[in-house]
């Protein structure tokens, strides 16, 4: 039996509902075989993050050469990569290998604040990574940085950024909506001709740690298994609002989303 393979480039959630943790956890859940390589390591709760552990670019290296020189992908998703030392060497890579399918899910700050990449890295996201993205999927601050504009504030305003983010160079662009102040979830998907919508009501919970690296693992998992951008999104999109629906009250903080709801909603 074969099936399709998804390698997450991310840091460690040691809290289990961020990062890597919650990229394998969303792989194993769509079907598909799930593997890693870890920029760095980060000790993390429902509190915030307590500590972040880079890890040598000789480590991250390595792990990538492991998985793509035997087993192979047939998508990547990438997540935190904290320096531009770790982003030129990921670029690299996906492009000795031939890389489809990468997903970038340009990570900037967790939701208590921490700094998950640094800012002189913004540029070489934008340089070296950005342009060879099949999907970004930023959120609005992410989108402002990466524009170097000010945080979009209305559906409009992000319809604009959606279109400007697309000109940095990915196939695809998901411009997502959840930190809008009011109204629904919605997320924009923009190919470049055509604005999609993608809405979803919102969820009243404070349990919603992790919730773009589920999201992004998701798109990147239903790609691996040959769907479409549209098709990927759309299932995405359903996962992470079963997984928001029945998010956990874990900890004593933000507590994670649930993975499994999302099977279980099809039953
Ligand atoms: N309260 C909510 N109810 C329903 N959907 C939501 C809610 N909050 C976020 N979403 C959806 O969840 C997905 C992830 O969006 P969000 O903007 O929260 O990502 P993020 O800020 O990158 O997450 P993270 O903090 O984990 O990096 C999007 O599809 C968004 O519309
Ligand atoms: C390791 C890691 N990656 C991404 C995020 C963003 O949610 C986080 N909190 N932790």
């Amino acid at each position: 039996m074969t099936m399709a393979k998804v390698l997450t480039i991310a840091g460690s959630d040691s809290g289990g509902g961020a990062g890597i943790q919650a990229d394998l956890k969303t792989f194993q859940e769509l079907d598909t075989f799930g593997m890693s390589a870890i920029t760095a390591l980060t000790a993390q709760n429902t509190l915030g993050v307590h500590g972040v552990f880079p890890q040598s670019l000789e480590a991250i290296e390595a792990q990538i050469d492991a998985v793509l020189s035997d087993i192979g992908v047939d998508a990547v998703k990438t997540g935190m990569l904290f320096s531009a030392e770790i982003i030129t060497l990921v670029a690299k890579k996906c492009k000795q290998y031939h890389v489809q399918n990468i997903v970038v899910d340009p990570v900037m700050v967790a939701k208590g604040g921490a700094v998950l990449l640094q800012d002189a890295a913004t540029e070489a996201l934008i340089k070296e990574l950005l342009p060879i993205a099949a999907v970004i999927t930023p959120n609005l601050p992410e989108a402002a940085k990466l524009l170097r504009t000010k945080e979009m504030e209305t559906l409009e305003d992000m319809e604009k950024a959606a279109k400007e983010l697309h000109k940095l160079g990915p196939k695809y662009v998901v411009l997502k909506g959840g930190h809008l102040k009011n109204g629904p979830a919605v997320d924009l998907l923009f190919d470049g001709e055509e604005l999609h919508y993608l809405e979803t009501e919102r969820i009243e919970t404070k349990h919603t740690h992790g919730t773009g690296c589920t999201y992004a693992a998701a798109i990147a998992a239903e790609l691996a298994k040959g769907k479409s951008i549209k098709d990927s999104v759309q299932t995405a999109k359903l996962f992470i609002t079963e997984a928001i629906r029945h998010s956990l009250s874990i900890g004593g903080g933000i507590g994670p989303t649930n993975h499994h709801a999302y099977k279980n909603s099809l039953l």
